[in-house]
């Protein structure tokens, strides 16, 4: 199993390339079993839970090739993936597959919506909370699915096809959007989705199905209108970029001190994250290129943050700001309202010395002067990260275990913090 080794107290200076949205990728790798004909994704990211996914549809019989622009030895960009559905060879998802990665249950739309069936082991509970699907099948059910679950399988099957119908999240939920979404994008009919998610990587599919012929209307809002077309098409289309890798090389500069330009950021998709980093004491601006972090001189000041559903800061964050506020100088809250379970990194923090208490779903983090560097596990992708910010500012060395995590969701990550200035490798194997 590969470990990251890093030695702190380095400035950061240069360039980080953002790569394209793990949470976007998945998604329009799925939605590519919607039609017969190619879908192209440029800018994937290269990460073990694209592989996981292209593993997973080749199950299905979707034909998936994937070419990486290559940088000298290291594929520093994203990858471009074509994906083509000709014929569904399988419309079962077995639990082997599905348990390796829970966005992969999404399959379960385009499967019933093209196929009028498909059989979806249910994903399990994961570290950070127990993460159901009940809205998930309650839209395809409002669509005039049948579901009836059985030996952990969810069992779906539409013989008439899906019929248009409002549905109504009493949660914002982003997988259960997902699904809405592309399952009425072939429906007959005209489906409203009520509170819908609003967060970037359900722009980023609706527009790529858009290009595939999807008459969608709303998106990025909290309703969104579908009418439903009995066929989609090929198409070509770019990743957005990824707003969490953003917002986590963000939090390394503001974390180390220094300068660095994150090239293809876009400032819109995380502007809640941003605020919170100015009022930490980052200085950001936004440049034709991405957004520039700067932090010079002066200490990193305590903030008190929530998180929430798109606008709002993002729980996919949490980790990392927890991490970041451990030098604070002062005390910061930070509130978890999105998942029940996301304070994994909690203990593994206090090994390099951060003081911080959890009262239910709150973190009281009292800012140190110092961190010490330790051997830490990462226990989930986003938790992984936030050793490694706290890592940047610690004392002596710090090992992460468990770093396949980190592959989840973070393409280079060694790569692209040593390119500008930390002191960081992959150790592999031991
Ligand atoms: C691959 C991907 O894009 N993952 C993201 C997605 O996960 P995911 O799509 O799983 O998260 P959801 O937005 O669905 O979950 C939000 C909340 O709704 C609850 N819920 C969800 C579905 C359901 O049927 N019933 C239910 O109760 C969840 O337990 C959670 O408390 O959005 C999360 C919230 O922004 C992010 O942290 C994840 O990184
Ligand atoms: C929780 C995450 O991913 P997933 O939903 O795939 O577990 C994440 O990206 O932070």
């Amino acid at each position: 199993m590969d470990r990251i080794r890093i030695t702190g107290g380095r400035p950061l200076h240069g360039t980080i390339p953002i790569s394209g949205a793990k949470n976007a990728a998945l998604p329009l790798m799925i939605a590519s079993l919607l039609t017969e004909d190619e879908l192209t994704l440029a800018n994937v990211p290269r990460l073990s839970d694209v592989s996981n996914l292209a593993r997973i549809l080749g199950n299905h019989g979707v034909d998936v090739t994937i070419a990486g622009k290559r940088n000298g030895d290291e594929v520093l960009t994203g990858q471009t993936v074509r994906l083509n559905a000709r014929s569904i060879v399988d419309t079962t998802a077995p639990y082997e597959l599905v348990s390796t990665m829970r966005a992969s249950f999404w399959v379960i739309a385009p499967l019933v919506a093209r196929m009028g069936r498909a059989k979806v082991s249910l994903p399990g509970g994961c570290a950070i909370g127990t993460r159901p699907v009940d809205l998930l099948l309650m839209a395809l059910e409002r669509l005039g699915a049948t579901i009836d679950i059985d030996a952990g399988y969810a069992v779906v099957s539409a013989d008439k096809g899906l019929k248009g119908a409002e549905i109504d999240f009493g949660k914002v939920t982003v997988g259960g959007t997902h699904v809405a979404l592309m399952a009425a994008s072939l429906a007959e009919g005209t489906t409203v989705i009520h509170n819908a998610a609003r967060e970037p990587e359900i722009v980023d599919l609706a527009d790529c199905l858009i290009k595939m012929g999807a008459r969608i209307k709303g998106h990025g809002t909290s309703t969104i209108e579908v009418t439903g077309v009995s066929r989609l098409r090929g198409a070509h289309h770019a990743v957005v970029a990824d707003r969490i890798e953003t917002g986590t090389y963000a939090m390394c500069v503001a974390m180390a001190g220094g300068d660095v330009l994150l090239e293809g950021a876009r400032p819109e998709l995380l502007q809640s994250a941003l605020d919170v980093l100015v009022e930490a004491g980052a200085e950001i601006s936004s440049t034709n290129e991405g957004i520039r972090v700067k932090r010079n001189g002066h200490g990193i000041s305590p903030v008190a943050v929530t998180t929430d559903p798109f606008p709002g800061f993002p729980t996919d964050l949490q980790a990392q700001l927890m991490g970041l506020m451990t030098r604070a100088k002062g005390t910061s809250r930070i509130t978890e309202t999105i998942f029940e379970n996301r304070f994994m990194h909690v203990q593994e923090l206090a090994r390099l010395g951060a003081h911080i208490h959890l009262d239910g779903q709150t973190a009281t983090i009292e800012g140190v002067d110092t961190l010490k560097g330790a051997p830490v596990m990462a226990t989930d992708l986003r938790a992984s990260v936030s050793l490694v910010i706290a890592a940047l500012a610690a004392q002596g060395e710090t090992t992460v275990n468990r770093v396949y995590h980190l592959d989840r969701g973070f393409e280079r990550l060694e790569t692209k913090l040593s390119a500008v200035g930390a002191d960081i490798e992959r150790l592999s194997g031991g």
